[in-house]
């Protein structure tokens, strides 16, 4: 129930973007980067110039494509129990040492386990002193979730300050990340 809400909240925020000119909300981008990205827009809205890259719609068709991974969620479910899929893992959340709440959060996504990916990054990232990585993984396997556990993991909610940053090739991305923070802080 609470994904279905999450991937509602995160299309209607996706269709909002499309018309970032009507929008006079929170959400819409700093001036500099929302006139590159209205730029982008009408770039590719007349047609105009063949070659150039719309990263706002580039944006946008990933994320509809990895929607559609959530619809198949049985089927993501399936494949993490066959040892051949990325998706394939045999640790639990528990044996990453999360702390409560983030555990919490991630059992209230829905995820029983983690991926492959974040089976084997997690434990680099949480190391104590934190190491650099580097990581890839298909799309839709759970790099988002991976890096977001991470990040909150290192924050401790005594201090009010800023403890992280995460940084975006794109706008839309940004929203998208900060949707999955949202939900599992
Ligand atoms: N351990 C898990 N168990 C079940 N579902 C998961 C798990 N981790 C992530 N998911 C779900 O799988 C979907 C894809 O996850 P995520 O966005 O983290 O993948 P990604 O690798 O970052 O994708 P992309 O490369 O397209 O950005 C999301 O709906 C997420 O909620």
């Amino acid at each position: 129930m609470s994904e279905d809400a999450w991937s509602t909240a995160v299309d209607v925020q996706e269709t909002s973007q499309l018309d970032l000119n009507k929008r006079p909300s929170r959400l819409r981008a700093p001036p500099k980067m929302k006139e590159d990205i209205n730029a982008n827009g009408s770039r590719s809205e007349h047609g105009g110039h063949g070659e150039e890259v719309d990263l706002a719609e580039q944006s946008l068709l990933n994320k509809m494509i990895r929607h559609s991974l959530v619809r198949n969620r049985n089927q993501v479910e399936v494949l993490q129990a066959d040892p051949t899929s990325p998706l394939y893992s045999v640790r639990t959340f528990e044996e990453l040492r999360l702390k409560p709440e983030l555990l919490k959060g991630v059992y209230h996504l829905g995820f029983n386990r983690p991926s492959r990916i974040q089976e084997n990054a997690l434990p680099m990232m949480l190391a104590q002193p934190p190491q650099n990585l580097i990581a890839q993984s298909q799309s839709g396997t759970g790099k988002t979730a991976a890096f977001s556990l991470a990040m909150l993991s290192h924050v401790n909610t005594a201090n009010k300050w800023t403890q992280c940053l995460c940084i975006a090739p794109t706008y839309e991305l940004a929203l998208q990340i900060g949707q999955v923070i949202e939900q599992m802080g």
